[in-house]
């Protein structure tokens, strides 16, 4: 029945006329019209496409990537799969345009380029749409706003506490530090308060106005670590970053970047830092054009820099580089001294936080503090003041109160007490899914590790025998909620 049909009728000529007058139709009710190559080049523009763009006309367009005109342009993407975007919003010169992309085949359904269609003066019937779309917009500069505000840092120096000859040496270094724009590198234990000292330098430098950015190098995929540094360019990928994204250093420019566990960087990275550090040029991913950025680094690592370049895991050239003003945060095992003040500051921050009301130690809770190793020092203390807290209603906290946390801390994973054998026959064990039991197994260790560290992960990773990159996938794996 259908082959009579299209026998009497000329499907092919149907087709032609009706594409025609669809493209006409679209040409006629839309305002920009534009037409791109097989490699994204514009081959097309309207007048009046050409004109809301700013540009003198059409030629000016031409044989140019799109999205050096267009920057959001997703007219490469539709080239690429070949299949069309019908209904879109894009934002350009702060307006909402409603687009519409088809790709453009040849006979061999090869794609050869792809037609974009917009429209911008006309959008009263999508008004509810571009409103939507609007509303979306405002909240998202206002969240983009807060980060913003957010990574203005909210320590100074002086949040780093200590009244030990050797912290007032530290945080006077980490005053000069500031002033001088240069390098830094801070070297110590986990939970020594590197992070913390980061923050006071940037607040107490000349950038303190503008951001301050951390990336800790252990937590990102070695292959992730490229983009996360220098961003990637528009059409360099598909997918999530097909429309280009900012590196670190991007967001950085003009403030301070933080370098946590800058030990742990892959060696073809430690060689691409170096240069950015020398030039303070970037080149995002899939780009060959360099931007200048205008970075000062804060770099901090635990583990023994110099050691590491002995071992040839980490460049001597990148060493130097970095290692212009080191400033060595002691463990706090060796700054005793210090103790009291702390346990006063992060006590009381502890009541705010849970607005129960502040405790105080006892002289004996004081002395076994004084002398317990701290292998994780500051942020190991907050934990077994916190958890000590949580155990007891009374105010003051003694020895007593620390034992079981204090000892557990470190003690070596704890292996279950075996159970009695019971008489006569065992009972049969379940089986289930072995992918199941070594979920629950890989969970359980995990957990034991975090909680024998208070949340170190560095500790934790190290215990487990995994590097903390992969600890950190787990943790997100398994839901896990640690500090
Ligand atoms: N001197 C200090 N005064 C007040 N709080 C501190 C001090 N040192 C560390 N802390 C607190 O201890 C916790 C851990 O500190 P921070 O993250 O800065 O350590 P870190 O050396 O960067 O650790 P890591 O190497 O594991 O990243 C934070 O909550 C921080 O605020």
């Amino acid at each position: 029945m259908k082959t009579s049909i299209a026998a009497s009728w000329d499907v092919d000529g149907i087709l032609r006329v009706g594409m025609e007058s669809l493209l006409d139709l679209f040409d006629d009710s839309c305002e920009g019209t534009m037409a791109v190559d097989d490699h994204g080049r514009i081959a097309w523009m309207n007048e009046k496409y050409a004109s809301f763009l700013g540009l003198k006309g059409p030629e000016e367009a031409l044989g140019k990537a799109v999205e050096e005109i267009l920057p959001n342009s997703r007219m490469r993407e539709v080239v690429q799969t070949g299949k069309p975007i019908l209904l879109d919003i894009m934002m350009i010169r702060d307006q909402p345009l409603v687009v519409m992309r088809i790709p453009l085949k040849d006979d061999s359904g090869k794609v050869i380029g792809a037609l974009g269609f917009a429209l911008y003066d006309r959008l009263q019937r999508l008004k509810p749409l571009v409103s939507k779309f609007s509303e979306l917009q405002w909240a998202l500069a206002n969240t983009q706003k807060e980060l913003a505000q957010l990574r203005h840092t909210k320590y100074s120096i002086s949040s780093f506490v200590g009244v030990s000859p050797v912290s007032l040496e530290l945080k006077h270094r980490a005053r000069r530090a500031a002033q001088l724009d240069t390098t830094v590198l801070l070297l110590g234990e986990t939970g020594t308060g590197k992070e913390l000292l980061a923050h006071g330098i940037h607040a107490a430098s000349g950038r303190a106005g503008r951001p301050f950015v951390g990336i800790n190098i252990a937590a990102v995929p070695d292959t992730l670590l490229e983009s996360e540094f220098f961003g990637v360019s528009p059409g360099a990928y598909t997918g999530a970053d097909r429309k280009g994204r900012d590196g670190k250093f991007k967001i950085a420019d003009g403030g301070t970047l933080f370098l946590d566990e800058v030990g742990d960087m892959p060696l073809q990275v430690q060689a691409k830092l170096l240069r950015v550090l020398q030039e303070q040029e970037i080149e995002p991913l899939g780009s060959n054009t360099v931007t200048k950025v205008d970075v000062r680094v804060i770099a901090a690592t635990s583990h023994d820099l110099k050691q590491l370049v002995a071992e040839g895991k980490f460049r001597s050239d990148l060493y130097y580089r970095l290692n212009v003003l080191p400033i060595v945060l002691p463990p706090l095992r060796d700054r005793v001294a210090d103790l009291d003040a702390l346990c006063e500051h992060l006590l009381e921050q502890i009541a705010t936080r849970t607005g129960m009301p502040q405790r105080e130690l006892t002289p004996s809770a004081r002395a076994l503090l004084a002398s317990y190793n701290w292998p994780g020092n500051v942020r190991e203390l907050r934990n077994a003041l916190e958890q000590a807290g949580m155990l007891t209603d009374s105010l003051a906290l003694s020895a007593e109160d620390f034992a079981n946390i204090l000892s557990s801390s470190d003690a070596p994973a704890a292996a279950a007490e075996p159970a009695l054998k019971p008489e006569g026959k065992a009972p049969l064990e379940e089986v289930r899914p072995l992918a199941e039991s070594i979920a629950e197994l890989e969970r359980k260790s995990i957990k034991a590790a975090l909680d024998q560290t208070h949340g170190n992960k560095a500790l934790a990773a190290r215990m487990l025998g995994i590097s903390r990159a992969t600890l950190y996938q787990k943790i997100v794996d398994h839901k896990i909620v640690s500090d």
